[in-house]
């Protein structure tokens, strides 16, 4: 009896909400009216509503809790059409030269930074003192119809097709920031990354068009993306993480000291100067804040002034004051003209009101796309409104989970509801949330989405000189190959100091040395025996010095990959400089250690005592360790995973120290060959024809020659690994799923 008079009860409420909005409002007409239909239906609303009446109930003051939270987003909306008209005043009088960045000098005096003390001040107030990225760009309009997306999940006897993204339409407009909500797992990331241009067209399907034209990889410097989990050098200052983004990105005209300017200039606009000299920081070294740790991944994407910034979830994990703060940030660089698409996990209604459009996700289909703030509207209009005062991004976030608790829902899905659900869930008053989202696609489908499809149709309100700039740039290097290698060598040498200068890794040579050089002690070459002990000894030192580099070297690119990825799909530099440059800036280091190590070593354990024998085995030694880290990161760069290379280098290095002519001497024919591909084996027979060609022509079976072949060898050796890793490099995809 009581579970029917609730229902009844609830069918009424629904029923009213319905008369209300007898004609549902969309958010196209809504659009269309610049926000004074929907003040007009708000009034209506607000009239209409019981919560209106004084003598309400519980229930009744909910609704009008709600309806005035709906009043207030859309007398907000009043103003809203504002931010595309300053988009486009920004948008006019583009001269798309990336000749300068400077700004007028006016707008730099009005420029204000973030301040840690006045940023409260300032939020409470309600006003934003920055501008941001004042400098022109190509204005780019992005519009995408239809897309679908999906993936195939291949199971062990079976292939299943798995739909991600179920005909997502929208738009975006330069000066407007785009919100992409919806639960964990919607597909917010996906179509992010769609839109961003990180998936081949070819896996998709549907249109996505920048100024009407399709994605070109021209574009790769007009945009601007921060991933979730971006990754930065842990041990490079905020400041020197820009500085070089910024040399490596900018355009060559400008000069060293206008890239560094524009460096400080974003520290100062994104108030990270009092960190500015702060190390990032990462899982092992304390570093900058996650709110200054996202600022600076913002920074190193709008360093070089995209026309679109793409982020995803910039505000996760951070709290509402600083995760305002982004949102300042991104409204700055949206009004200066930029295109600004973000995905949003759950933003209070704070940081709801900062956007200026929205996408609803919900399980890969849209249930919302429209002005944000006319989304609680456009839900009002389906028969969906919050009963109690509820963050509009909760109500939502409910909505397109399918959880209607403290939800009013429309007759029409109410009867779906009796007919779909089980009798224990319509004695439990609980909805299937199947069949929510099922009406909620349905309802977004026939009431806005080919309104919308229609607006999208309509050409993007610019020249056709502009539009075609976006796809006819050429790709351009902002340095060329040697500075890029430069600034990359120095990069690498700022970033591995910590390793270069390790105590622990100097300690373990000198300790190894020392024990080596006392076990060795003096050991003479005068007689056969001793001659065989010293043998060991050099056949140690070519294991010590081939198995180190190996294991080390294996690390380099599969811990390097991600920031590779990122910063190759930016066209940030050229592989082959980033290569160079990477497998040199270790040479230092590579070349100390051992000298370090054979200083000891080499005079406790009595070896010739000449000046040419030292530098000879210091040469040798040398192109052992370089023949040794080019197999560890040929095998590293190969496999790009760490489990499977380290198993690999291990098996590989064991059999090269078999096979280096220490341990057998009688190896079958059919197996010898090995030796050829050791570098231990190399290694050893030069140290032995350094240290007795002047006595022997023959130790423990292994000849003494002149030594030629040897060195000819462990160079192909250095040379032809390197080559493999660097094409291994190549063929490495930029994106998952790419
Ligand atoms: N390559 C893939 N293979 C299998 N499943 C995938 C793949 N890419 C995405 N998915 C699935 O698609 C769905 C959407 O993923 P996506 O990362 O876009 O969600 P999201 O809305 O960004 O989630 P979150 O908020 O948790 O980051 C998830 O269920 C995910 O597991």
């Amino acid at each position: 009896m009581m579970e029917k008079t609730n229902s009844a009860s609830s069918l009424i409420r629904t029923k009213s909400v319905e008369t209300i909005l007898k004609s549902p409002v969309s958010s196209a007409e809504a659009a269309e009216s610049s926000g004074g239909l929907s003040r007009k239906s708000s009034r209506r609303l607000a009239a209409a509503s019981p919560g209106r009446s004084s003598s309400g109930n519980g229930n009744k003051t909910h609704i009008r809790k709600s309806r005035s939270a709906q009043m207030k987003f859309e007398l907000d909306d009043l103003g809203s059409g504002a931010a595309l008209s300053r988009a486009s005043s920004a948008s006019l009088g583009f001269s798309f030269s990336f000749t300068g960045f400077t700004m007028p000098p006016d707008e730099i005096a009005d420029t204000k930074p973030f301040s840690d003390d006045d940023i409260a001040e300032d939020l409470e107030a309600g006003i934003s003192k920055k501008k941001l990225q004042t400098e022109p760009t190509l204005p780019i309009y992005l519009k995408f119809t239809d897309v679908t997306y999906k993936v195939v999940l291949k199971g062990m006897t079976s292939t299943v097709e798995k739909d991600i993204l179920n005909g997502i339409t929208g738009s975006v407009s330069p000066g407007e920031v785009l919100a992409l909500m919806g639960p964990s797992g919607s597909g917010k990331t996906t179509l992010l990354s769609l839109l961003g241009g990180r998936v081949r067209e070819s896996t998709y399907g549907g249109s996505i068009t920048y100024n009407d034209q399709s994605y070109s990889k021209s574009l790769k410097s007009r945009i601007g993306f921060v991933t979730q989990d971006d990754v930065l050098f842990p041990h490079l200052t905020v400041k020197e993480t820009l500085t070089y983004a910024a040399r490596l990105r900018l355009p060559r005209t400008l000069t060293k000291e206008e890239k560094d300017q524009r460096a400080s200039d974003i520290i100062y606009e994104l108030g990270l100067e009092r960190c500015r000299d702060t190390m990032i920081g990462g899982s092992f070294v304390r570093g900058v804040s996650g709110g200054e740790r996202k600022r600076v991944c913002i920074g190193n994407e709008i360093i070089v002034n995209p026309s679109l910034l793409f982020l995803d979830e910039p505000t996760s994990g951070l709290d509402s004051t600083i995760a305002l703060r982004i949102l300042e940030t991104l409204h700055g660089i949206a009004e200066a003209g930029k295109t600004v698409i973000t995905t949003i996990h759950q933003p209070s209604s704070r940081l709801f009101l900062k956007f200026d459009k929205l996408i609803l996700l919900g399980k890969g289909s849209l249930l919302y796309f429209g002005k944000a703030a006319e989304a609680m509207v456009y839900f009002s209009s389906v028969g969906c409104s919050p009963l109690i005062a509820m963050n509009p991004a909760e109500f939502m976030l409910d909505l397109a989970n399918g959880n209607v608790t403290d939800i009013s829902v429309p007759s029409e899905l109410e009867d779906r509801v009796q007919t779909e659900n089980s009798e224990d869930e319509i004695k439990n008053g609980k909805m299937d949330p199947a069949v929510v989202h099922e009406y909620l696609v349905e309802a977004y489908e026939t009431r806005v989405a080919e309104n919308e499809k229609r607006k999208i149709r309509s050409p993007v309100p610019i020249d056709e000189e502009i539009k075609s700039k976006v796809c006819s740039a050429k790709r351009e290097w902002g340095a060329s190959w040697l500075e890029q290698y430069s600034i990359l060598f120095w990069r690498g040498l700022k970033e591995r100091k910590h390793d270069y200068f390790s105590w622990l890794r100097i300690t373990q040579v000198l300790a190894t040395a020392t024990i080596l050089g006392l076990l060795w002690w003096q050991s003479g070459s005068d007689d056969p025996q001793k001659l065989q002990d010293q043998a060991g000894l050099l056949f140690f030192i070519s294991v010590f010095w081939g198995f180190f580099p190996v294991f080390t070297a294996v690390f380099t690119f599969p811990q390097e990959r991600a920031m590779l990825s990122k910063e190759r799909a930016v066209d940030m530099y050229r592989l082959s400089a980033y290569f160079v440059a990477r497998t040199t800036s270790d040479l230092p280091l590579d070349l100390i250690l051992p000298v370090l190590f054979l200083l000891v070593v080499y005079f406790m354990a009595g070896l010739r005592t000449t000046v040419g024998s030292f530098f000879l085995t210091v040469v040798t030694v040398f192109l052992c360790i370089i023949a040794a880290q080019g197999l560890g990161l040929a095998i590293g760069a190969t496999l790009m995973d760490l489990k499977r290379a380290t198993t690999l280098a291990s098996v590989t290095v064991m059999t090269f120290m078999l096979a280096g002519g220490y341990f057998v001497k009688d190896v079958p024919t059919f197996i010898s060959w090995l030796r050829y591909l050791s570098f231990n084996y190399h290694t050893y027979k030069l140290l032995l024809k350094v240290q007795y060609e002047h006595i022997t022509h023959s130790i423990n079976g292994v000849s003494i020659d002149k030594g030629y072949k040897e060195v000819g060898v462990l160079a192909t050796m250095v040379v032809g690994y390197r080559l493999l890793a660097y094409l291994s490099l190549r063929r490495m995809k930029l994106h998952p799923g790419a």
